[in-house]
């Protein structure tokens, strides 16, 4: 059967909700009435009756019907509006005039239902088809993805905004298989045709976009490649969506390290302070904390003292200097103790670098250098026990679970100490630092060993037993949180059994026992018990995020190196003036996709700081995909599509034609062959390096002509790196196995490295090397053993019996 042609009319199913029926102007209709009236077969008898002049419902579903020539009694005449006698359906239909050119269609958005927003967005058959239309514009403009709209192939409306310019400009994507050239197997099959089947709409030259509603075509279209969308409230993020932050170190980490970092590097010039310059090795003296009375005696160590921030000058690191002034230290003995001290590592000891005395401040002072925990507070001011008995403020109680921790940190340091030999002697509020969350160290070791050397004040035995006294009134001090609560002990345990479990005060209870030689820490970590591994476990959660935070901090060093190569790539001044850094050389593609990366601009010409591009970008380029994406360059020139991957060879590619000094200026101090001995001669391990010093005429990193000698199975093995292929690993070194004579293999390896031009100045060291390797592989002789005579042999007789 015939179908029919296509018309302007649709009538669809009034069933479908969404379907809107376009019917064509009165003019067109009544003229296309005619026309059909006048193609009507005469013979066709006029039925009387109602139904002749209502509409054939197969017209309405189908579009036309099968027994119209057959007897069919209903109006097949579509081109008359069958409004004159409505049928039941029609009544639900949504019309829309059809927009002639003369007329828009002023109302047809008023007249659309909200669901005709949901007609088929348009979709280019191939985007490579797309952008070769764009790129060979033939006003020669090439399109850049981040310039103006009206350049991106989407919009060619007219000013107003008209359907006609848009008719035009999807022409070229007409699915009648009209369009020049050989039309793709899409074209020739259109997805429309199948629709034409179902009658919904009939194949033919109209733009099949064109009942997508005109009001969607008034308008701009929204360039969604080019706007981020905002992210949802951070209460309403999807599981696959994460906040900014989310990339970052959590702000109370950062805010931490930041502090501590501000701590170190704080600094005033000495002499504004009236501090001498240098004392010792140490420099930029910084006091931390301020006296405000002059000669200020410090409770422990019975003699006015002062901390210091300084740097030493031998390894760049900061310390504190302890100074105890006016202290005149007549046996050099009592430095002893320092030197048993400095071989003490614990996490909860601050350990102490060396001791000396000095007169660099104008008085006989001794001066303990101690690790430097930036930001470090005592006990004592981070409780306040100080503070509250002057303003009489009511003491907040340490929780029980953080008690626990600090007991168990305190044992540890102590059990270190003791089971070394010595005694912490400093287990005070005021000497205990606080240096992260709970995290605490016993300060000032070793410092009243040598003040009170000559004194000879007890034995080590004896101060043990004091530390476990100390040791019990600390925890008594921090449980009451009450400065000397120890001296009141009826009172304090009260409290204590008030607040915290009996546990503690049974450690306590053991602790200010009487001392007694079977007194041991074994036996108060063992009244910690379980408490230990509660303590383990925190430790372990808490470096389990750190460790994470460290891994998230890993991919930002990533996509660092990655910045960092392409900044060393692009805009050098040595290659100003060289050819394949022009506006069509390979290396020029890095230049542009800098651009892509970081310089992409709005409509508007505003830059557009788009973080997940660039972080998006940078991904895709170091994982290599072949995703390709269009390149244009600044004046809109040029453009060029290139792949992820093809950007990424040529990136890794030019950063290997870098000249060997550049590449030594970067990798000398920085790479992973590196081995520093403490008299300050570097060695290096990496291939190519004759005699393994870390300098440039040696360095098999840096040069692109570099000699490598090593052991074969059989005879030497010299390895020669090729210079033009420094950029393919796999063919970037050429090797010879030499199998001769000592003196034969040094002629060859001569005639290898210097006399054919390659590194002459390599000769002496690659035979130095060659030499050596022989001689390694040359058989051992056997050492002749010289008989034994006399008592020898008598003992090694005896020794045999
Ligand atoms: N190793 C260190 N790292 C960082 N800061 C430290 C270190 N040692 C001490 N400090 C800081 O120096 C300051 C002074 O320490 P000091 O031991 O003199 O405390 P103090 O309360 O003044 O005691 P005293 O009453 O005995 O003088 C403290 O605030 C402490 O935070």
């Amino acid at each position: 059967m015939q179908k029919q042609p296509f018309t302007h009319q649709f009538i669809l199913p009034p069933q479908s909700p969404s379907a809107i029926p376009i019917v064509a102007p009165d003019a067109v209709a009544s003229t296309s009435s005619q026309t059909d009236t006048s193609n009507k077969p005469a013979s066709k008898p006029k039925v009387a009756n109602v139904n002749a002049k209502r509409l054939c419902r197969n017209v309405i579903i189908h579009g036309f019907c099968k027994f119209e020539d057959k007897g069919c009694e209903f109006n097949h005449e579509v081109g008359i509006k069958p409004s004159s006698q409505p049928s039941p359906e029609s009544k639900s239909t949504v019309r829309i005039q059809q927009p002639t050119s003369t007329s828009k269609p002023a109302n047809a958005v008023s007249t659309v239902t909200p669901d005709s927003v949901n007609a088929p967005v348009f979709v280019p058959t191939s985007s490579s088809t797309a952008i070769t239309q764009v790129t060979t514009t033939t006003e020669g403009n090439a399109v850049n993805p981040s310039a103006s709209s009206g350049q991106n192939g989407y919009s060619s409306t007219n000013g107003d905004g008209s359907v006609s310019g848009l008719t035009n400009s999807f022409s070229h994507f007409s699915m009648t298989g009209e369009i020049s050239g050989t039309a793709s197997p899409m074209q020739q099959h259109p997805p429309m045709s199948s629709m034409g089947s179902m009658s919904m709409m009939q194949p033919g030259p109209v733009d099949p976009y064109y009942y997508m509603g005109a009001s969607m075509f008034d308008q701009q279209p929204l360039q969604y490649h080019m706007h981020a969308r905002t992210l949802p409230h951070l209460a309403n993020l999807s599981t696959q969506q994460r906040a900014l932050q989310s990339f970052f170190t959590p702000d109370q980490l950062r805010e931490e390290l930041a502090r501590r970092n501000e701590n170190e590097l704080v600094t005033i010039p000495a002499r504004e302070l009236g501090l001498p310059q240098e004392v010792d090795v140490y420099h930029s003296l910084y006091p931390l904390e301020i006296r405000n009375q002059p000669g200020h005696k410090s409770m422990f160590f019975n003699h006015p003292t002062t901390a210091y921030k300084a740097v030493s000058t031998v390894d760049g690191r900061t310390y504190v200097l302890y100074r105890v002034e006016g202290f005149r230290l007549v046996n050099e003995q009592a430095m002893a103790s320092v030197e048993r001290w400095r071989k003490i590592r614990h996490s909860n000891i601050v350990s102490i670098r060396e001791a000396f005395t000095t007169r660099a401040f104008g008085d006989p002072s001794v001066i303990f250098v101690y690790q430097y925990h930036p930001g470090a507070k005592t006990l004592l001011s981070m409780y306040g026990m100080g503070n509250r008995s002057a303003n009489g403020s009511a003491p907040t109680f340490i929780p029980e679970t953080t008690l626990w921790s600090y007991i168990t940190q305190i044992a540890s340091a102590m059990k270190k100490v003791h089971k070394a030999g010595l005694a912490v002697r400093s287990i005070e509020p005021s000497k205990i630092l606080v240096t992260g969350k709970n995290r605490l160290r016993i300060n000032c070791s070793a410092a009243l060993d040598v003040l009170h050397f000559e004194s000879g004040d007890g034995t080590i035995e004896e101060h043990q037993q004091e530390d476990f006294l100390a040791f019990g009134k600390l925890i008594i001090e921090l449980a009451c949180n009450i400065p000397q609560s120890s001296q009141n002990l009826p009172r304090s345990f009260e409290l204590v059994s008030h607040c915290y479990s009996a546990d503690i005060k049974k450690v306590v209870l053991y602790l200010l026992s009487k001392p007694d030689s079977t007194k041991n820490i074994d036996h108060v970590i063992s009244l910690i018990g379980s408490r230990i591994l509660h303590e383990v476990n925190c430790n372990q959660s808490y470096t389990d995020v750190l460790d994470h935070e460290l891994s998230r901090q890993l991919e930002n060093g990533r996509l660092l190196r990655l910045l960092t190569k392409m900044g060393f790539i692009n805009e050098r001044a040595e290659f100003e003036n060289d050819p394949s850094w022009s506006e069509t050389g390979e290396k020029y593609i890095i230049k542009l996709f800098r651009d892509y990366v970081f310089h992409q601009t709005d409509d508007n010409g505003s830059p557009r700081l788009d973080n997940a591009h660039v972080v998006s970008c940078l991904n895709k380029l170091d994982a290599g995909v072949d995703e390709k994406i269009m390149l244009t360059s600044r004046d809109d020139e040029t453009s060029v599509i290139v792949s992820y991957k093809e950007a990424f060879l040529f990136s890794v590619s030019n950063l290997f034609t870098m000249s060997a000094e550049l590449v030594w200026a970067l990798v000398k101090n920085n790479n992973s062959f590196l081995v520093k001995r403490p008299n300050g001669v570097e060695f290096t391990a990496e291939r190519g390096n004759l005699t393994n010093l870390n300098t440039f005429k040696y360095s098999g990193l840096a040069n692109n002509k570099a000699v490598d000698i090593a052991a074969a199975p059989r005879g030497v093995r010299v390895t020669l790196k090729k210079a033009k292929q420094a950029n393919k690993p796999a063919k970037s070194t050429h090797s010879y196995v030499i199998a001769k004579s000592r003196r034969a293999s040094a002629k060859s390896v001569a005639n290898l490295v210097a006399r054919s031009g390659y590194r002459a100045d390599l000769r002496k060291a690659a035979l130095a090397r060659a030499s050596a390797v022989i001689s390694s592989q040359a058989p051992k002789k056997a050492k002749a053993v010289r008989p034994a005579k006399g008592l020898r042999a008598e003992k090694a007789a005896a020794k045999q019996a």
